[in-house]
């Protein structure tokens, strides 16, 4: 794919009020209902032309980047249909036919991905006549990736190095969600892998093609907490007949599915009861869920002889985070603290006339169902603008109930969030009228206001950046006991909890004040909490500390002890070893008195042998000459005695 640069969309908003940062309380509880207004912001309506085919004249001209131009053409009949010689509408933006889809999802979707990192919920759906785009933008083909796939896409880049370890967060099946403990998520992943063992080898399979065609440009979003953890889960609904179907349940694929129904949680939001949320890691794992959806929705359009594209479908992408305890280990355990965002990315029927279609008998029925849903909510819309425009008049009930997709945007309408529209034009001159009613209740949805949604940041107080923190701090006790130190694996992490939280800045400058005060007063109530739970840890820390310093002063005591101890050993030792130094001294002087007087007796030997030598020699001689005279002697007395 070639990389082309982004090219920026200046999109036409109403000015927005400056913005006020509001906080909720640690306990997610419901706001109590009051009649204060909150900030609104009107819906935002994007239009998309799509190329003309070259056998088809136009009867579309893009006036300049907000205002699209529907031509005359015939005109007895434009006069007999009710239309002016040229009818002009204003949108937030229009897009011309040779926009990309990178660029629409840029303009349109990517703030709505911000929204859900946010906490924030968002809708977004495409509104046009059949084979006008709508699948085209929302969804998309290979090498053409919508909006939904560059959704998800841009997600995952984002929260990937955040995401919890699978099952960590669960479906209560309420529309809410728990937290598990890791013994817990470990066990339920093992039966959910054994469970869906075969599933999973297919999934594999499909990923690898998806991952081929996943695009490659997106940067990372900065709106991420990097203190939170992540779980990403997704859902998809079919609308066909007014009957609501789970594209995602389990079970044989070639079994009818059976029609769900639409309940109200706890908290008052609107969702299908038993419908399948799969958890997603990865950008490929949610295609694949949606390719399983697709094929269900194949097969199940062959049974029913339906068209595909005469069904509503809803792909709802939920992000649950929570916030790291203190160490920024894990996540904390409280669902109180759990943060459900939700992105509904919804792609409608094709709305006509039922007599240009010459539908009959099962397709005029499906057709007028499609149509019934269509001018409920358009009905909706209307009764809202007009509600919101007259706030004297007794207020019209809002028909929601009335179909099932107008039902399931009610928390749309009714709470908080953003809603965006794309509405899809075909050019076609054949199509002229069908537009004209396309774009006039375009035009007027951009009248109706919704509630802006309230940042849902449970912070408490533990400081920021402390994952990381954590991080580092493991990754140097790591290279330190890879070096020989030992001791640094058992050292424990201690990032320290410091409160963080900046206090907002409040202006009371219009009626909306109001609500400026309750969220000031959530604000404090929140302060409050916090400080709470930081005296507890202030308590606990000083208990510790004092526990310490008494441990440590029994230490040093006895360190004391043991000291004067050793001192006075040293200095018997001293004594002892200066005594013996002494009298070592003494040993050597009176050896060497001993080692001279040895010296002497050894030269008065040498003198002594000597003169022993010499009188040796002299008694020698003498003894020698005596012999000679006593032989001498003898010989003349023995003469004697002969003579
Ligand atoms: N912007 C576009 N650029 C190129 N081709 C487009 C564009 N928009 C639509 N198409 C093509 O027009 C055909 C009809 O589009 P698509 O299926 O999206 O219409 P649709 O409004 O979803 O119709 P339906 O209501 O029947 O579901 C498709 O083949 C699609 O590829």
């Amino acid at each position: 794919m070639t990389s082309k640069t982004h090219t920026s969309i200046n999109v036409i908003k109403t000015p927005r009020k400056k913005k006020v940062r509001t906080h909720c309380l640690p306990s997610l509880e419901q706001p109590e209902e009051t009649n204060i207004t909150k900030p609104k912001d009107p819906v935002q309506v994007f239009c998309r032309i799509k190329p003309l085919d070259s056998e088809y004249i136009s009867c579309v001209r893009v006036k300049d980047s907000t205002t699209v131009v529907l031509e005359a053409l015939d005109q007895t009949l434009d006069s007999k249909q009710g239309l002016q010689k040229e009818n002009h509408y204003v949108f937030g933006h229009v897009f011309e036919s040779e926009i990309s889809q990178r660029d629409i999802f840029y303009a349109v979707a990517l703030p709505l991905v911000e929204n859900l990192i946010k906490g924030r919920n968002s809708l977004l759906f495409t509104y046009g006549i059949t084979g006008s785009g709508k699948t085209h933008t929302m969804t998309g083909y290979i090498g053409q990736r919508g909006i939904m796939p560059q959704c998800l896409h841009a997600l995952f880049r984002t929260v990937s190095s955040y995401q919890a370890k699978k099952c960590v967060f669960k479906p209560d099946y309420l529309n809410g969600f728990e937290v598990l403990s890791e013994t817990e998520a470990s066990y339920e992943r093992q039966h959910k892998m054994c469970h869906r063992f075969k599933d999973a080898l297919k999934l594999e399979d499909s990923c690898l093609e998806v991952v081929s065609q996943s695009p490659r440009y997106l940067s990372l979003l900065q709106s991420i907490d990097e203190d939170n953890i992540y779980a990403v889960f997704v859902t998809y609904i079919e609308i066909y007949n007014n009957s609501v179907y789970d594209l995602l349940e389990e079970g044989n694929i070639q079994k009818t599915l059976q029609s769900k129904i639409i309940r109200e949680d706890a908290n008052h939001n609107i969702f299908v009861h038993g419908a399948t949320e799969i958890e997603v890691e990865s950008m490929e794992a949610a295609m694949a869920a949606f390719e399983r959806g697709q094929n269900r929705k194949r097969v199940g359009h062959t049974v029913l002889n339906a068209e595909s594209s005469r069904s509503h479908s809803v792909f709802n992408i939920r992000l649950v985070q929570a916030p790291t305890d203190s160490h920024g280990e894990h996540v904390v355990s409280d669902k109180r603290h759990i943060t459900v965002s939700q992105l509904s990315l919804v792609d409608l029927a094709g709305s006509e006339r039922t007599s240009r279609t010459n539908n009959t008998g099962f397709r005029l029925r499906e057709a007028g169902n499609i149509n019934n849903s269509l001018m409920t909510l358009r009905l909706c819309l209307q009764y809202l603008r007009e509600n919101q425009q007259s706030t004297n008049a007794v207020p019209k009930k809002i028909p929601y109930r009335d179909s099932k997709i107008t039902h399931l945007f009610k928390n749309y309408f009714e709470g908080e969030g953003q809603v965006s529209m794309i509405v899809c034009i075909n050019p076609r001159a054949e199509d002229r009228f069908e537009n004209a009613h396309v774009m006039k209740f375009a035009e007027m949805t951009q009248q109706v206001q919704v509630a802006r949604a309230t940042p849902v940041k449970a912070g408490l107080g533990f400081i920021q950046g402390r994952r990381k923190a954590n991080e580092i701090f493991k990754i140097a006790a790591d290279n330190l006991n890879e070096l020989g130190h030992t001791e640094a694996k058992n050292i424990d992490v201690d990032i320290g909890l410091v409160f963080f939280s900046s206090f907002p800045e409040y202006k009371i400058d219009s009626p909306e004040g109001d609500s400026n005060i309750k969220e000031l007063m959530q604000y404090l109530l929140l302060r409050i909490e916090k400080r709470k739970i930081l005296c507890k840890d202030l308590n606990t820390r000083c208990d510790n500390f004092r526990g310490n310093l008494m441990k440590m002063e029994e230490e040093n005591l006895s360190l004391r002890r043991e000291l004067n101890q050793a001192k006075a050993r040293y200095k018997e030792e001293r004594d002892r070893s200066l005594g013996l130094m002494k009298s070592l001294a003494l040993l050597e002087s009176s050896q060497n008195v001993l080692k001279n007087k040895l010296k002497n007796h050894e030269y008065e030997i040498n003198v002594l042998r000597r003169k022993l030598g010499e009188q040796q020699a002299l008694f020698d001689k003498k003894e020698g000459k005596l012999t000679q005279e006593t032989k001498k002697i003898e010989a003349s007395s023995s003469l004697k005695k002969c003579g």
